[in-house]
């Protein structure tokens, strides 16, 4: 059970008041943490809503930068309404903290689902991706890029529909061609051009994307090693763990009939990789689209507009709903 110190808990009181809305909330159970803030269920006791309330001890917040990114995540935040991004409901402070009341997905994250699952199926893939790139590509017209996409900020409803939370690194891009040269904290699913401090903008997310579409189908992340310094390292290189990079590589550019027989063949016999296992569940469109995403060069990745028209989503089943059954085992595909 993850608990906190009893004297922390004082600091965080069991019953919060929000004068600005006089809305009085109880605190209830812990759900985690993360940088300064900790993340409660609390309900509204007027109205019984429950809600995910993110908390940041102000004594936390000493460097001017510190106060500037935690408005910078609310001020973008409260902008968004989307139906794949949580919900902002309100935010204050007291002498102690600052609250943010964020809409409570009760099927916690997408790092559960793949903790319980490691790889699910392309129906399910196609059905999550789908949705991800739906929210991204809002975010995305509206000139705002996450920087932080990845399983555990993917947050789940009862309908298994996919929210984008935690915009904790988030920035907006003020003009056309902006790149950004800094970034203060560590991306999941960092990609190379931020790592070489080569100036980012919104291909970090596609990016991402791709990591997680990676992970969601194979299992595990493409560029996994047991050293952080390893795993930068490999994404300079853009070498991925599975032997699917060379399928990848071959799939893109000139030799697109040749490197997808190549590919096929990665994919089917496993052969010619023996040290990486490629589930040969994986097909073309999946390699395709992966491989698209992942690329080292930012402006070759494509944006979310192309990717909603992959032919990976037209290549097989797009399921309407998946039931909750989806969150412990695989969907019957018959
Ligand atoms: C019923 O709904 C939930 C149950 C649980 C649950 O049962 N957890 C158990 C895990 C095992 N331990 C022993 C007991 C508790 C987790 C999340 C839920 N839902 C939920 C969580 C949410 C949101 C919406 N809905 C939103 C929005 N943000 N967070 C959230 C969650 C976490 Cl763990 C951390 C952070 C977080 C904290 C600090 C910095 C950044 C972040 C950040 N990622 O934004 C945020």
């Amino acid at each position: 059970m993850t608990s906190i110190k009893e004297d922390e808990k004082k600091e965080i009181p069991e019953i919060i008041h929000d004068p600005q809305t006089n809305s009085t909330y109880q605190r209830l159970r812990f759900f985690g943490k993360g940088g300064f803030a900790k993340c409660y269920e609390i309900q509204d006791i007027a109205t019984n809503q429950i809600y995910a309330g993110k908390i940041v001890s102000k004594k936390l917040m000493v460097k001017s930068s510190q106060k500037e990114k935690m408005s910078q995540e609310i001020s973008i935040h409260r902008s968004l309404q989307h139906k794949h991004v949580v919900g902002f409901h309100s935010f204050f402070e007291d002498s102690l903290n600052i609250y943010i009341v964020l809409e409570l997905c009760k099927r916690r994250s997408m790092m559960e689902l793949h903790k319980r699952r490691k790889a699910i199926t392309e129906p399910e893939t196609r059905f999550y991706m789908h949705q991800i790139l739906l929210g991204v590509q809002y975010l995305h017209s509206r000139r705002i890029i996450h920087r932080d996409l990845k399983l555990g900020n993917l947050f789940l409803d009862d309908d298994l529909h996919v929210k984008i939370g935690d915009f904790g690194l988030a920035a907006k891009i003020e003009y056309e061609g902006e790149r950004k040269r800094t970034l203060c904290g560590t991306p999941n699913y960092i990609a190379p051009e931020i790592l070489t401090r080569d100036g980012h903008s919104f291909e970090v997310d596609i990016w991402s994307l791709g990591c997680i579409m990676y992970t969601l189908m194979v299992g595990r992340p493409p560029f996994e090693t047991s050293t952080l310094r390893d795993t930068y390292k490999r994404i300079k290189q853009c070498e991925y763990r599975e032997g699917i990079s060379l399928a990848l590589q071959a799939l893109s550019g000139p030799w697109q009939e040749i490197g997808s027989r190549y590919a096929q063949a990665v994919v089917n016999n496993n052969t010619i990789n023996q040290r990486y296992r490629i589930p040969s569940s994986l097909r073309k469109p999946a390699i395709s689209m992966i491989g698209l995403q992942l690329q080292a060069k930012p402006s070759q990745r494509p944006s979310v507009d192309k990717l909603l028209q992959h032919e990976f989503f037209s290549s097989g089943i797009m399921p309407a709903a998946l039931p909750l059954s989806c969150l412990t085992t695989a969907p019957r595909t018959d």
